[in-house]
C-alpha cells in the first residue's frame, strides 16, 4: 500500500487524508474517517476549531522560542502526541511498529491501544519518546490487571483508560462500505483474554443496555483500577466539567477532552469548544489534553491558549502511514511541529507557557470565537 511520496506531494496534514483515499481499499478509508451518525459532531471538531482566531503581538523577541513542554513530570519536544489508534496493520503492514519508529525519531509521544495489531511489548521496544498505553475495560477486572502489568513491565510510564465508547456509536459510513476488520488483523493483545460469558436475551430486554453495556464499567469501576497501578491515570473521553471534577477526585492524574474523533455519540459538543469550562472546573495544575480535528500547528495553538497541556493526534497518523510507513508519519509530524513553530513565532509567543488568552479580554472571549493573546 505504500506509495513514494515526495514533500511536494505532501505539504500539510490534510494532503495526507486526500493521499490516504487514493491508497486505501475504499472500506478501510470510510472507517477510519467515518463518525458516528450524522456525522454533526465530526464536521463539528472541525468547524469550531476553524471559527477561533489568533490576535498575534508583534514584535516580541522570539529568538529564544521552544515548543517544550513537560507533561507529567516528562519531558515533550512539543505539546503533540499522538492519539490511540486500534489496528494500524490495516493501514500499512508495520502498522504501530512503524507509527512508534516515526514518534521516537520526532521525539513525539504515542499512546498504544489495547486493541493495536502488534503486542504493546513489540511497539515499546521501538519506542524512545514518551509511551502511554490506552486502556479500554475488559470485563473480567483481573484480566485489565494483567493488561496493566504488562504496559508497567514494559516502560510505559502513564494509561489512559477510555470512557466514551463502550459500545460503537452509530457508524453507518463503515457499514455503507460493508467494513469488517481485514483477514489476519487481530487484537493480539486481547488473545489470552478469558471467554466472555454468553447472553441469552428474553424478548422484553435490550441487546444495548442488557447486553453489551453490561459489560461497560462505571465510576467504581475505574476508581479501582486506579488504584491497582503505580502510574498515572488519565480519563479519556470527557465532555463534562463534572466528570472532570470527578476524575479528579477519583485520583485520576488527568483527562483527555475527547468526542473520539466524533466516531461515538453523535451531536456532542467539540472538544476545542467544552476545553475552557473543563480547565476552569479543573484549575491550572491538572493534566487537560485535548483532541478531535487537531490538523495545523494553529489548531495546536488554539488548544493550548483555551487550556489544554498538549493534543492528541488521531486520523493523520493513520492517513500518513497509509501513504509511506513510518517516513510518512514522521513527515506529518514534522509538518505539525514546525507549522506550530510558525504560528507561535508570527503570534509573538516564545514558549508553550506563553501561548494564553489574555486575563485582561477574558471577558470578551467568553464568546467562544477569538483568542486575543
Ligand atoms: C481508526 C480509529 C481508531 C481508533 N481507535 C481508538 C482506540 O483504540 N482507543 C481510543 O481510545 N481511541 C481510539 N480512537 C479515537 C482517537 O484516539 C482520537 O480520540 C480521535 O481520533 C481524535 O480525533 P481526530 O481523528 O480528529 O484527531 C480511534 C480513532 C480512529 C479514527
Ligand atoms: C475497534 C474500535 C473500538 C476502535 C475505536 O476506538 C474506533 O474505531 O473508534
Amino acid at each position: 500500500m505504500t506509495t513514494s511520496i515526495t514533500p511536494i506531494d505532501a505539504l500539510c496534514v490534510a494532503d495526507y487524508q486526500r493521499l490516504a483515499k487514493d491508497v486505501l481499499p475504499h472500506d478501510i478509508y470510510e472507517y477510519i474517517f467515518g463518525g458516528g451518525g450524522d456525522e454533526i459532531t465530526l464536521k463539528h471538531n472541525r468547524t469550531a476549531l476553524d471559527a477561533i482566531q489568533l490576535w498575534p503581538r508583534v514584535l516580541n523577541d522570539v529568538t529564544h522560542g521552544t515548543t517544550m513542554t513537560s507533561i507529567l513530570g516528562e519531558f515533550w519536544r512539543s505539546p503533540i502526541m499522538l492519539a490511540p489508534v486500534a489496528f494500524q496493520c490495516m493501514a500499512h503492514e508495520e502498522g504501530e511498529i512503524a507509527t512508534a519508529r516515526a514518534a521516537s525519531a520526532l521525539e513525539i509521544g504515542m499512546i498504544v491501544s489495547t486493541l493495536a495489531s502488534h503486542t504493546v511489548e513489540s511497539i515499546s521496544e521501538k519506542l524512545t519518546s514518551p509511551k502511554w498505553f490506552q486502556l479500554y475495560w475488559q470485563l473480567d477486572r483481573d484480566f485489565n490487571v494483567e493488561l496493566v502489568r504488562r504496559a508497567e513491565k514494559s516502560g510505559y510510564s502513564a494509561l489512559v483508560v477510555t470512557v466514551d465508547s463502550a459500545i460503537h456509536g452509530i457508524r453507518n459510513r463503515a457499514q455503507r462500505a460493508n467494513f469488517v476488520l481485514p483477514d489476519g488483523i487481530t487484537a493480539v493483545n486481547l488473545i489470552n483474554r478469558p471467554p466472555l460469558p454468553s447472553n441469552a436475551f428474553t424478548p422484553d430486554q435490550s441487546i444495548i443496555f442488557q447486553g453489551m453495556m453490561s459489560e461497560a464499567p462505571t465510576w467504581k469501576d475505574i476508581a479501582w483500577l486506579i488504584k491497582q497501578t503505580s502510574l498515572p491515570v488519565l480519563i479519556k473521553g470527557i465532555l463534562h466539567p463534572a466528570d472532570a471534577i470527578k476524575a479528579k477526585s477519583i485520583g485520576a492524574k488527568g483527562v483527555v477532552v475527547s468526542n473520539h474523533g466524533g466516531r461515538t455519540l453523535d451531536c456532542v459538543p467539540s472538544a476545542i469548544d467544552v476545553l475552557p469550562v473543563i480547565r476552569q472546573s479543573v484549575g491550572g495544575e491538572f493534566t487537560v489534553l485535548m483532541d478531535g480535528g487537531v490538523q495545523r500547528g494553529t489548531d495546536v495553538f488554539k488548544a493550548v491558549a483555551l487550556g489544554a497541556n498538549a493534543v492528541l493526534i488521531g486520523r493523520p497518523q493513520v492517513y500518513a502511514l497509509a501513504v509511506a510507513g513510518a517516513a510518512g508519519v514522521a513527515h506529518m509530524l514534522r509538518i505539525l511541529r514546525e507549522e506550530l513553530e510558525v504560528a507561535m513565532s508570527l503570534a509573538g509567543t516564545a514558549t508553550i507557557e506563553d501561548i494564553k488568552v489574555s486575563p485582561a479580554y477574558t471577558n470578551i472571549v467568553s464568546s467562544g470565537c477569538v483568542t486575543y493573546l
